[in-house]
């Protein structure tokens, strides 16, 4: 009986579907099941490869941290035979400079096509200060990974970190046969955290550096709680200051004045004043930290000290007390030093003072050695598009709190930006217990990335006027 539904030729077709319908399934089973599992095995080497690599630059990374560069003694020598090895590895040119015995200065250079157009500099410096092993979890040379993949070192915020992103940055740049265009230069100081005097300071006046004909620099910035960069185009100049007291020596019991510690403590309290004037202001909110000037007293010297302890019935001589100020570009500075000369330190209390550093906020020109921050400037809006490019993005721009060796590139009129790829981390700089997580510290190559190929492909501007300045 015809079956009105399946016409005779459609069934013989239904059931040869039929037929075959499980030999089909099966392939299809097959060859879905195959290709998954060729795909797994690509990914699970693919994602294989990518752990090694992490794990290789990480050992890299903790190399270079186990190097001890603290002062006072900081192993120059290691640090620069491990950055000399990097750079032979990754097929960087290579320099050491030695403007001070026994303080090298390491310089690499990846050459741009163009080496007519102005350079780019990336700065870090080698030494770190120094750490009290006996209050940290792990030994501060030591780089220890805790299970959470923190790493703890001395220099793991400030600035080992930055330096070793720099290079990953450029090996996986040429791992991926990127060409600059301008030359890239990356100098490796010394002296940083003493000043900078004889590392970048002396670099920057020499004539190599001069040959370098770098157009725009970055250095380092600082870390952030939250998950965006923090960005500065400018800092506070240091004053270190030491205020001496002198005064009539005389009986414990005696009340009387003029003591050097009456003297002394006087200015104490007027410059206490001052500072709370100036916390009030960033407290309040109405300034931020780094747009105010900051004094804080760092040691108080007085006494007449016996292997028994200090004599206790005897007002003494002489006091001293240092302070480390921190002056705001905007200060009014002839009115800070008349407040100094006037209020703080005046002859007329028997005060003297010294200053072991003094820098003015000011450049060679007498203006402000302040970078542009805004979208007016070229190298802001390259640097913001390559943070977001790689996935970050950038906080308001900053005055930096404390110095960085930018201050001597801005000083000679080369625009530059303090900028770490490090976010959600507290800041540990100079405090117990530093450290970076490794995955931070792998974000923050990828950023380097972005912003070396920006940098280095940044065609100069046609006008000449601009072109000279770019
Ligand atoms: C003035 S040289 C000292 C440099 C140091 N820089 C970062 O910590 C600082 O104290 O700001
Ligand atoms: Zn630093
Ligand atoms: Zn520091």
């Amino acid at each position: 009986m015809e079956n009105k539904m399946y016409p005779r030729r459609s069934r013989r077709l239904f059931f040869f579907s039929w037929s075959f319908l499980p030999v089909l399934v099966a392939l299809a089973v097959l060859f879905i099941s195959t290709a998954a599992v060729l795909s797994y095995g690509t990914n699970k080497r693919g994602e294989e490869e990518e752990e090694e690599e992490h794990a290789a630059v990480l050992r890299r990374f903790r190399h270079y941290l186990q190097i001890n560069t603290a002062h006072p003694s900081p192993d120059y020598k290691s640090a620069v035979e491990f950055l000399l090895s990097q750079a032979s590895e990754i097929g960087l040119d290579s320099r050491v400079l030695e403007f001070v015995e026994g303080k090298p200065l390491v310089l690499l250079t990846w050459k741009g096509k163009d080496p007519t157009i102005s350079s780019i500099l990336l700065n870090s410096h080698t030494d770190v200060v120094p750490a009290e092993r006996e209050k940290w979890l792990h030994d501060p040379f030591a780089a220890v990974q805790d299970a959470e993949g923190n790493i703890f070192a001395r220099g793991a915020q400030d600035m080992k970190c930055v330096s070793m992103q720099y290079l990953e940055a450029i090996r996986n740049l040429k791992s991926k046969s990127f060409q600059p265009l301008r030359t890239l230069h990356l100098s490796f100081v010394p002296d940083e955290e003493v000043g900078g005097i004889d590392g970048a300071g002396k670099f920057v006046s020499s004539p190599e550096f001069q040959k370098l004909n770098i157009g725009f620099s970055l250095d380092e910035g600082i870390i952030s709680l939250g998950d965006t960069y923090r960005v500065f185009n400018g800092e506070r100049s240091p004053w270190w200051l030491k205020i001496k007291a002198t005064g009539a020596p005389g009986h414990g019991s005696k009340l009387y004045d003029g003591s050097a510690l009456e003297n002394l403590l006087k200015s104490l309290e007027l410059i206490n004043k001052f500072r709370e004037e100036q916390f009030n202001l960033v407290k309040s909110g109405e300034k931020a930290e780094a747009e105010v000037t900051s004094i804080n007293c760092v040691y108080l010297k007085a006494g007449t000290p016996t292997p028994m302890g200090f004599v206790m019935n005897l007002q003494p001589s002489e006091a001293e007390a240092g302070f480390d100020i921190r002056v705001a570009p905007q200060e009014d500075v002839k009115e800070l030093q008349r407040i100094l000369d006037e209020e703080w330190a005046p002859a007329s209390r028997n005060l003297t003072y010294t200053f072991s550093l003094k820098e003015n906020p000011l450049d060679k020109d007498g203006q402000l050695a302040l970078t542009v921050g805004d979208d007016s400037n070229p190298w802001f809006v390259l640097l913001k598009e390559a943070v977001a490019k790689a996935g970050g993005k950038l906080d308001k721009v900053e005055i930096f709190p404390a110095v960085t060796d930018l201050r001597y590139v801005r000083h000679v009129g080369i625009p530059g930006f303090g900028f770490s790829p490090l976010a959600n981390t507290p800041l540990l700089a100079h405090g117990h217990n530093e450290f970076l997580n490794a995955g931070e510290f792998l974000k923050g190559i990828g950023v380097y990335e972005e912003i070396i190929k920006a940098y280095t492909s940044f065609p100069p501007p046609a006008d000449s006027e601009t072109r000279a300045e770019l």
